[in-house]
């Protein structure tokens, strides 16, 4: 089996618990309230610049040109094409980000950054996994499932659950299988720790936006 199929079940428990936690449930049937998704719009934002700025840090240590020129490429739409998505809810609705990275999105970025500054590229790689494949799994079971009609969330839905970010989900499954399979036990082991860490993560990132979760002192 390979690397990435043995870690998606050790983190399917995660996976579940986030298909049936009130944030996916409620975007799915669109009765979210606006203020907590614009809370998580507001942060996810600021994670996407950092994410971007970590998977250029993997670009620059991958073993080839092809898996560099992967690596910047996934920074530049994090960037580029996610964060358009934000940009135009924060037009539609009228909102405005501060900039101020909340404790559960601090938390995140920092990890994944200094995993990709400290660790070796095959954990980094790893580590920035689920930000790829838990939102494309997400995406799907949502477009599969869901019922509403005009839900406002349709667009942050038909993102994830879209052909194009689905072809680059698969390319960083590939990317990190491959270098799983040249890594030695010990790295293999670190890699599945950091993708285990960065989807608890993804849990915390949505559960901290459904309960507004700020610092408290400010
Ligand atoms: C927190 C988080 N993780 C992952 C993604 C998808 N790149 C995202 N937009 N935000």
């Amino acid at each position: 089996m390979t690397w990435s199929k043995q870690t998606w079940e050790r983190i399917i428990p995660i996976y579940e618990s986030i298909i049936a936690m009130p944030f996916i449930t409620e975007l799915m049937d669109g009765s979210l309230a606006m203020e907590k998704f614009q809370f998580y719009m507001a942060q996810d934002s600021g994670y996407l610049e950092h994410f971007g700025r970590a998977l250029a840090m993997i670009g620059a240590k991958a073993p080839n040109v092809e898996e560099a020129l992967a690596f910047i490429q996934f920074g530049q739409n994090a960037i580029l094409v996610e964060n358009a998505l934000h940009e135009s809810y924060f037009k539609d609705f009228g909102i405005s980000s501060s900039g101020k990275l909340e404790p559960t999105c601090h938390h995140y970025i920092h990890y994944l950054k200094s995993t990709a500054a400290y660790e070796s590229v095959e954990i980094a790689m790893a580590a920035v996994l689920p930000c790829f494949w838990i939102y494309r799994e997400v995406g799907n079971y949502i477009y599969q499932h869901q019922k509403a009609k005009n839900n406002p969330y349709q667009k942050w839905i038909d993102t994830y659950a879209g052909e194009e970010f689905g072809i680059a989900v698969t390319r960083a499954i590939e990317i990190c299988d491959r270098a799983a399979l040249t890594a030695t036990p010990s790295t293999q082991k670190y890699m599945t720790e950091a993708f285990i860490i960065a989807s608890r993560m993804e849990f915390e990132f949505w559960d901290s936006a459904y309960q507004i979760k700020k610092w408290k002192f400010s």
